[in-house]
């Protein structure tokens, strides 16, 4: 199984931070939902407060009409008071209704603001940043997390401040008019604030690990989902299973323990006001009976208790979910502040004018590159000047830098120390955009989006190109790149290819690649070993019409293939993170020793592949050596 990273995420870093200091980070999103939501809030109170005052009206009736009245036969006091109830009961129902509406639109719209904005910061950030985070965890915390945050911003948030302002002007009224019996309830309030505030130490640890385990099992599942060929390749389904549910099982208990602390609380707020009031119904009985309290007084103490108790047991809910709440914001803000080292200079810088059709001139000066977090450099003081119009196979031993090397023109890392210049500008003087107009990159690996072929083939030109032109481009890139399986593809340039879409050979994968570099008519190209997968025959036609592409062009190929290397006008040697070497094939050959090794490793592993191939019932296996032959002969 691929491993997952857990350790990037373990730390809560906000932990010291308050709950109301964390929750206060959502303002610059909730601003414009402040009105709606406030007006949620003042609905919610103004029904709060209308079934409190039910209560008094019960007093009254109770100490006035029902007992006066009907000694008296007065039976308009009576009538008025059921329909003050009525009202006061239809009013309450009514601020419900207001309060839902109210805070509905606002909370999906923060929702979809936040969720935007972090996928935004997302595409911005640099791949060092998307080296270190797993996927899921990214998509836990832009899905389950802001997910969360809506539900408590249209329920919980409200419901937590209701609950507060009932339960404190509800004991307030009991303490002012029940005397005795209010001091008694009052003394409930202790025990519950201790245990609200153990519980909320308590839970928020708890609801971190969860939904940091929800992360890591979605990175579980993309990593499988991703990988499934290599999975069932190698017959490593079940582990795969094992590993999830090993996961899922810490998960379950995890969300087991959050559930019992909950359920913890939940117990002790219903159990202490139950105590208290039967503590208060003695004591209460005893002060009427002896004359001290009237019968409307007990029965209005009883009736705020009800209207109290339910926010008092409600609390554990609203608790948990407001430290829910806060553990995604602090989830969402751990993404979101992260800071952008690749940034755009405030003042661009002013760029040549270019010659159209010309590559653009390329210069590594005295370029060192290390990543965060390793021991040593990867690129120790290169130094390496790509003229414009040619072409240069990099070529070095494995991991000795080169893909590290082609990341640098396109700015995908920035350098530690040193220059890289396209047109005579530091590439860090451009805007990314400027950079990207300049400079296209096709990767071994190549990443096609579920999308049409033609989509994916134009994403890197402008949407302002005429239709007629795209058009054009698109079909000269599918020629060279040798994609004419595209005409046999059930809709042809606008099949739908990618996750969801049509599945393609890796070497069908790599020559869309390759096309979408062509058609973004960069001044300067980079490919790292674009053609690794393709069949020798579509490798040879797919280099002949690359060379007429790169005469117009600066490109710079990793090389892992003596064939590819033929493409080059020259080549460089990296070795141990330095270039050691520049010149022709031929030059080389002769004077460096180490460029003798590097070709006589490549054609070795060259030849071990040819012989694979031509063991295997292959029709292109004539083809292949024919091929071979030729890539030979371009080389000596
Ligand atoms: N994020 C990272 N943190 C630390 N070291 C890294 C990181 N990414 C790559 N490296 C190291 O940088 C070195 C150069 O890697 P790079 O991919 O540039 O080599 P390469 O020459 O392209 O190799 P190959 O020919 O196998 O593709 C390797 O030793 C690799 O382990």
């Amino acid at each position: 199984m691929p491993p997952t990273d857990e350790s990037s995420n373990r730390s809560d870093p906000s932990s010291e931070r308050s709950t109301f200091a964390s929750v206060r980070r959502l303002y610059p999103y909730v601003r414009a939902a402040l009105p709606r939501l406030i007006g949620g809030l003042v609905a919610s109170l103004g029904a709060s407060l209308m079934a409190l005052a039910i209560p008094r009206v019960l007093q009254w009736v109770t100490d006035g009409p029902l007992t006066a009245g009907a000694r008296e036969h007065d039976w308009s006091g009576l009538i008025w008071s059921v329909v003050l109830v009525a009202l006061l009961g239809a009013g309450e129902a009514g601020l419900i209704l207001l309060r839902r509406t109210l805070v509905m639109f606002p909370g999906t719209r923060v929702e979809a603001v936040m969720r935007m904005a972090l996928f935004r910061h997302l595409q911005d950030l640099p791949i060092a940043f998307h080296d270190r985070w797993p996927g899921g965890q990214l998509l836990s915390r832009i899905m389950g997390d802001l997910g969360l945050l809506r539900r408590w911003l249209v329920f919980g948030i409200l419901q937590l401040v209701v609950s507060f302002v009932t339960i404190v002007v509800g004991v307030g009224l009991l303490v002012v008019t029940g005397g005795w019996l209010g001091i008694i309830f009052l003394c409930g309030a202790i025990p519950v604030t201790v245990l609200a505030f153990r519980f909320s130490r308590k839970y928020r640890k708890i609801s971190r690990l969860s939904q940091d385990q929800s992360g890591d099992l979605a990175t579980t599942v993309e990593e499988s989902v991703h990988g499934i060929r290599v999975l069932k390749a190698f017959g490593r389904g079940s582990d795969a299973l094992d590993q999830f549910t090993d996961q899922a099982e810490e998960l379950r208990e995890t969300e087991i323990r959050k559930a019992t602390t909950d359920a913890g609380l939940t117990t002790a707020l219903r159990v202490i006001p139950e105590v208290t009031q039967a503590v208060a119904l003695v004591v209460g009985t005893y002060l009427v009976a002896s004359g001290d309290m009237t019968l409307g007084a007990l029965v209005a103490f009883f009736t705020t208790t009800a209207v109290i108790n339910g926010p008092v047991v409600d609390l554990g809910m609203t608790l948990s979910m407001t430290l829910n709440a806060r553990t995604a914001v602090d989830r969402f803000f751990e993404v979101i502040e992260t800071v952008n080292p690749l940034t755009d200079p405030d003042v661009p810088a002013d760029l040549p004018a270019v010659t159209p059709g010309q590559g653009g001139h390329v210069a590594f000066r005295n370029v060192t590159f290390q990543h965060d977090d390793a021991a040593r450099p990867v690129l120790d003081r290169v130094d390496l000047e790509l003229p414009p119009g040619t072409t240069t196979a990099l070529v070095g031993l494995t991991g000795s830098g080169k893909s590290t090397l082609a990341m640098l023109p396109p700015r995908l890392f920035d350098v530690t120390a040193g220059v890289v210049e396209v047109d005579g500008v530091d590439v860090r003087d451009m805007t990314r955009a400027q950079v990207r107009e300049r400079v296209a990159v096709a990767f071994e690996d190549p990443t096609l989006f579920s999308a049409s072929v033609r989509d994916n083939v134009l994403l890197g030109v402008a949407d302002t190109v005429p239709e007629a032109e795209r058009e054009a481009l698109l079909n000269q890139a599918l020629e060279v790149a040798q994609a004419h399986f595209v005409a046999d593809l059930p809709d042809g340039v606008d099949t739908r290819i990618g996750e969801e879409g049509l599945s393609l050979s890796g070497g069908q994968r790599q020559r869309l690649a390759l096309a979408r570099a062509i058609a973004a008519r960069p001044r300067v190209l980079v490919l790292d070993d674009p053609l690794s997968a393709l069949d020798v025959t579509t490798e040879e036609a797919v280099t002949a019409r690359l060379r007429d592409v790169l005469v117009a062009t600066t490109s710079l190929i990793i090389a892992h293939r003596p064939s590819t290397v033929a493409l080059a006008d020259r080549v460089a040697v990296l070795q141990g993170g330095r270039i050691t070497a520049v010149g022709t094939h031929q030059e080389l050959l002769a004077r460096d020793p180490h460029y003798r090794y590097i070709i006589s490793s490549l054609e070795e592993d060259y030849e071990t592949h040819d012989h694979d191939r031509s063991a295997a019932p292959d029709a292109d296996a004539e083809s292949h050596s024919q091929s071979h032959s030729q890539s030979q002969e371009a080389l000596s």
